[in-house]
């Protein structure tokens, strides 16, 4: 596969107010490369949605941010990635108290095989976050609160989470991210497997967490980086090419690839 030479990201990856900040990011898949020296920031309390063509690298670049890829054996990831100027790939850190400030939504909701209460304690218990049962119990509702399911769940918390609709079983993972107080969500295409309405309510909520919580998202749906995002980066053959506030890149983008992109003449 051809590769862009000499390539430079246009527009604006850098944030004035970084929470994570990756810096000359290449990854790679035994031999194969699938991420090309990628520098980019996620602005504290912004959501920046990562689009391109399939197998553009977004997925690879978003594992990163939380070593995800960790668990991929033939993965290697090379650069620094710095949250709140904490290297998260040095020596002594410890991955699970990372995947709590930078939790993951995946694309399929995988609730444990668990009551609604049991997967949102989870985490909580597993962290060692609460000592008494009333602790728990108010971060579990607090959390259901804050991914907008509460309402619809409070009267049969013990019931399993895997009887829930498919757009409740996302809110469910996304409370049980946030019940471990995450300061960073990472969500890899997370209504791909939902319904018109369940997609509407989860990118609502995506637009009302951005208040506590750092967000980046893998979206095929450039609607949906246009509804939900404030800024857009995107990659083109594991490259970052264009990064710039989201109006302008669904307006007025400045790379011919970013272009070609959007009017849907590629991906
Ligand atoms: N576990 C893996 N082992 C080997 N190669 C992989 C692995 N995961 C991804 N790749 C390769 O890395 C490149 C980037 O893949 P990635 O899934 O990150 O792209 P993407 O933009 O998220 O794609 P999509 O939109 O289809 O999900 C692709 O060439 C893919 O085949």
């Amino acid at each position: 596969m051809p590769i862009i030479k000499d390539h430079k990201t246009d527009g604006l990856p850098f944030s004035d107010s970084p929470k994570l900040k990756a810096r000359n990011v290449n990854v790679f898949y035994g031999e194969k490369q699938a991420i090309y020296d990628v520098s980019l920031d996620i602005g504290a309390n912004e959501v920046i949605a990562l689009i391109g063509p399939s197998g553009c690298g977004k997925s690879t670049f978003l594992r990163c941010l939380n070593r995800m890829n960790d668990t991929i054996e033939i993965c290697r990831v090379d650069g620094q990635i710095l949250l709140d100027d904490d290297d998260i790939y040095g020596s002594k850190v410890d991955v699970v108290p990372l995947r709590a400030r930078v939790g993951m939504v995946f694309q399929k909701p995988n609730p444990f095989p668990k009551s609604i209460f049991d997967n949102v304690a989870y985490g909580p218990r597993i962290h060692g976050l609460v000592e008494h049962r009333d602790e728990l119990h108010e971060i579990v509702e607090n959390s259901l609160k804050r991914a907008g399911l509460w309402n619809e769940v409070k009267d049969r918390l013990h019931a399993p989470g895997t009887g829930l609709s498919g757009g409740q079983q996302q809110r469910l993972c996304i409370a049980r991210t946030i019940a471990v107080d995450p300061e960073v969500i990472l969500m890899d295409e997370p209504c791909s497997a939902l319904d018109p309405i369940a997609t509407a309510k989860i990118e609502e909520l995506i637009d009302e967490l951005r208040e506590n919580y750092t967000i980046a998202i893998v979206t095929h749906s450039m609607q949906q980086a246009a509804r939900v995002s404030q800024r857009t980066a995107y990659f083109h053959m594991g490259q970052l090419i264009e990064v710039n506030p989201t109006d302008l890149v669904f307006t007025t983008p400045q790379h011919s690839l970013t272009e070609a992109y959007i009017t849907g003449r590629f991906g």
